[in-house]
C-alpha cells in the first residue's frame, strides 16, 4: 500500500516488552541482520533473546537504528516478488568505536553469547590461518593488552584496542575479573572452520598477553563452529523508498535478502541460547561436511563467477550464471566438488544454488564478492583441486577456475614462487606451492588460460 503522505516511523509500541540483552553481536552489518538477528526473532523463545548489535566503526547504521528502536524491515526477495516483515530482535545499536559499552555489555552475566560477522579480513589471519602476529594492529593490541593485564588495569583504559579479537579479548579479561559464566563465541564468517581458527586466535592473543587469561579461557569460553548462509547483496538507496511505497513505513535502514536461510552449528552454549532450532537452525555434531559442502559449491562458485563474470561483461551473478561459458566453469568445478563431499546431499543443493544464483531480482554485485580473492581461492578450490590430482585426475574443473584467477589478474607473481619453472607455474605456486609444482596441473591451466581469453575476446567483439 503506497502512503506517501504520512509515512508511519518505525518504532516499538509504548509499553511493548523488549527482550533483555542476552546476546552481544559485532559486526552489524546487512548480514547480521538478515541472520542471525532474523533466526533469533523467528525462535519460539524470542521473547527472552534481546541482541545488543555493534558495528565495526560506523555510527551512521547504529544512528538509524537507534532511531527506530533497533528495528527495521526485512526484504525477502524471491523471483517473483518481494515480501516484507520488521525484525525485532535487535534491541540497542551501537557504534564500535563505543569499546567502554561493548566491554560493559559482553561482560555482563546475562549475556550468554558472543556473534561475529566481522568479514574474513577482521580476523586478520595470515596464510597458514592462523593469527598473524606480525599485523600491526595485531601487534599494537597485542603491547597495549600486555599493559593494561600487567598493571590490573581498570578496564577499558584510556586507549582501545584496534582488531575485532582485540576488544572481544578485553571483554573476556572483564568476564575473568568477574567470575562471569561462560560465553559462547559464535563466529558467522565464511572461514573454514571458523569456530576452531576462532579459539586458537584467540588462545594465540591471550598466550601473548596474560598467561593467567590464556588458562581461563578454557573454562570461560565455548567457541561454536557455524556454516552460515543466506544471499544478502549491500543494499541501495533505493532500498528505504521501495519499502515506503510497499507498505508506508518509512526504514532507513531496511535489509534486502533471498527467501533461502540455513545456519548449521556445532559445539556447546555453557549458558543457553536462543531455540534457533526452531527457525529452521540445524545443531550438528560434525560441521565438516556442511561446511565444505557451503564453502566449495557456493562461495567457491561466486569466487569462480566474481573472476570469470567480468571477463565475459558481466557485473552481477544473475547474469554470470545465465551465460552458458561462465555456467559450464561452475558445473565443472561442482562435479569435482561433489566426489569429495561425503554424508551431505548434494545434486538437489546443486539444483538450488542454479536457481538461487539466477534470481533476476537480487542484484549481486561481482565486484563485492572479488575482494580477498587469493585467500578465498585457497581455501575454496585449491583443496578441491589437491584431491582430485591425488585421486589421480585432471582437475580441469579446478584448473579453469585457477586460470579465471589469473585472467582476473589476482595473482602476484612477481614477488612470490619464483622458484618455479614457467610463468603460469609461478602464477599457480602463488596460489599454492604443491599445485605451482604440478606440471600436469599447470598444463591444465594453461589450456584453460588460453580457452577462457578466447571466449572473453569473443565477448569484447560481441559487444564491440
Ligand atoms: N552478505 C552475505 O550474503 C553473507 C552470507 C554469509 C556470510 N557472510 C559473512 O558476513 C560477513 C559480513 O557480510 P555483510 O553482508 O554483513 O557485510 P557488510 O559490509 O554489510 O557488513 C560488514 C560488517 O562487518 C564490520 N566489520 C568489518 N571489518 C571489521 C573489523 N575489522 N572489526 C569489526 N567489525 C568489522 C563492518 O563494520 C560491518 O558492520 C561477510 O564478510 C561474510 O563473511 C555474508
Ligand atoms: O566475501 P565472500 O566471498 O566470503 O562472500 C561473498 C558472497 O559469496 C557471500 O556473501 C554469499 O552471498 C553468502 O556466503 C551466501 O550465504
Amino acid at each position: 500500500m503506497t502512503n506517501l503522505y504520512s509515512p508511519v516511523p518505525l518504532h516499538r509500541e509504548p509499553g511493548a516488552a523488549v527482550p533483555p540483552v542476552r546476546i552481544v553481536h559485532l559486526g552489524l552489518g546487512a548480514f547480521h541482520r538478515s541472520h542471525q538477528a532474523w533466526f533469533t526473532a523467528h525462535a519460539t523463545d524470542a521473547a527472552e533473546w534481546g541482541i545488543a548489535a555493534f558495528t565495526g566503526r560506523s555510527t551512521e547504521i547504529a544512528a538509524q537504528l537507534t532511531d527506530q528502536d533497533g528495528q527495521y524491515t526485512l526484504v525477502v526477495r524471491g523471483p517473483e516478488g518481494d515480501s516484507f516483515e520488521v525484525v525485532d530482535s535487535v534491541v540497542r545499536a551501537i557504534p564500535g568505536t563505543d569499546v567502554a559499552a561493548f566491554v560493559e555489555l559482553a561482560a555482563s552475566e546475562p549475556v550468554a553469547i558472543l556473534t561475529l560477522t566481522i568479514t574474513e579480513a577482521g580476523y586478520r589471519l595470515g596464510a597458514d590461518g592462523r593469527l598473524d602476529l606480525t599485523d600491526p594492529d595485531v601487534a599494537a593490541d597485542v603491547a597495549l593488552l600486555r599493559r593494561l593485564f600487567d598493571a590490573q588495569a581498570a578496564l577499558p583504559g584510556f586507549e582501545y584496542p584496534r582488531t575485532a579479537l582485540g576488544r572481544v579479548l578485553l571483554a573476556l579479561e572483564q568476564r575473568r575479573r568477574t567470575s562471569t559464566p561462560a560465553l559462547a563465541i559464535v563466529p558467522c564468517d565464511n572461514i573454514p572452520d571458523n569456530g576452531h581458527v576462532v579459539r586458537e586466535a584467540l588462545g594465540a592473543l591471550a598466550t601473548a598477553t596474560s598467561s593467567t587469561l590464556a588458562a581461563w579461557l578454557d573454562s570461560g569460553i565455548s567457541v561454536v563452529s557455524t556454516s552460515v548462509d543466506r544471499i544478502t547483496p549491500r543494499g541501495t538507496p533505493e532500498d528505504a523508498q521501495l519499502v515506503l511505497d510497499a507498505t508506508g513505513v518509512a526504514d532507513r535502514a531496511p535489509v534486502v535478502t533471498e527467501p533461502f536461510s540455513d545456519w548449521v552449528l556445532a559445539g556447546d552454549f555453557p549458558s543457553g541460547r536462543p531455540a534457533w532450532e526452531t527457525a529452521g537452525a540445524r545443531f550438528v555434531d560434525d560441521i565438516a561436511p556442511w561446511e565444505a559442502r557451503k564453502l566449495w559449491m557456493l562461495n567457491g562458485a561466486h569466487t569462480l563467477l566474481a573472476a570469470s563474470g567480468p571477463l565475459r561483461g558481466h557485473a552481477l551473478v544473475s547474469e554470470a550464471i545465465d551465460d552458458p561459458v561462465c555456467r559450464d566453469l561452475v558445473t565443472a568445478l561442482w562435479e569435482e566438488d561433489a566426489r569429495h563431499l561425503t554424508g551431505v546431499e548434494v545434486d538437489d543443493y546443486a539444483a538450488d544454488l542454479l536457481a538461487r544464483f539466477r534470481n533476476p531480482r537480487i542484484e549481486h554485485r561481482l565486484a563485492q564478492i572479488a575482494l580477498d580473492a587469493t585467500t578465498k581461492m585457497r581455501v575454496r578450490i585449491v583443496p578441491v583441486a589437491r584431491l582430485e590430482r591425488a585421486a589421480g585426475r585432471s582437475a580441469a574443473g579446478c584448473a579453469a577456475a585457477v586460470a579465471a584467477w589469473i585472467l582476473a589478474g589476482h595473482d602476484a607473481v612477481e614477488t612470490r614462487g619464483a622458484a618455479a619453472e614457467s610463468r603460469t607455474a609461478r602464477q599457480v605456486a602463488d596460489l599454492d606451492p604443491v599445485l605451482g609444482g604440478d606440471a600436469a596441473f599447470c598444463a591444465r591451466v594453461d589450456a584453460a588460460v588460453a580457452d577462457l581469453t578466447t571466449k572473453a575476446l569473443l565477448t569484447e567483439s560481441e559487444t564491440a
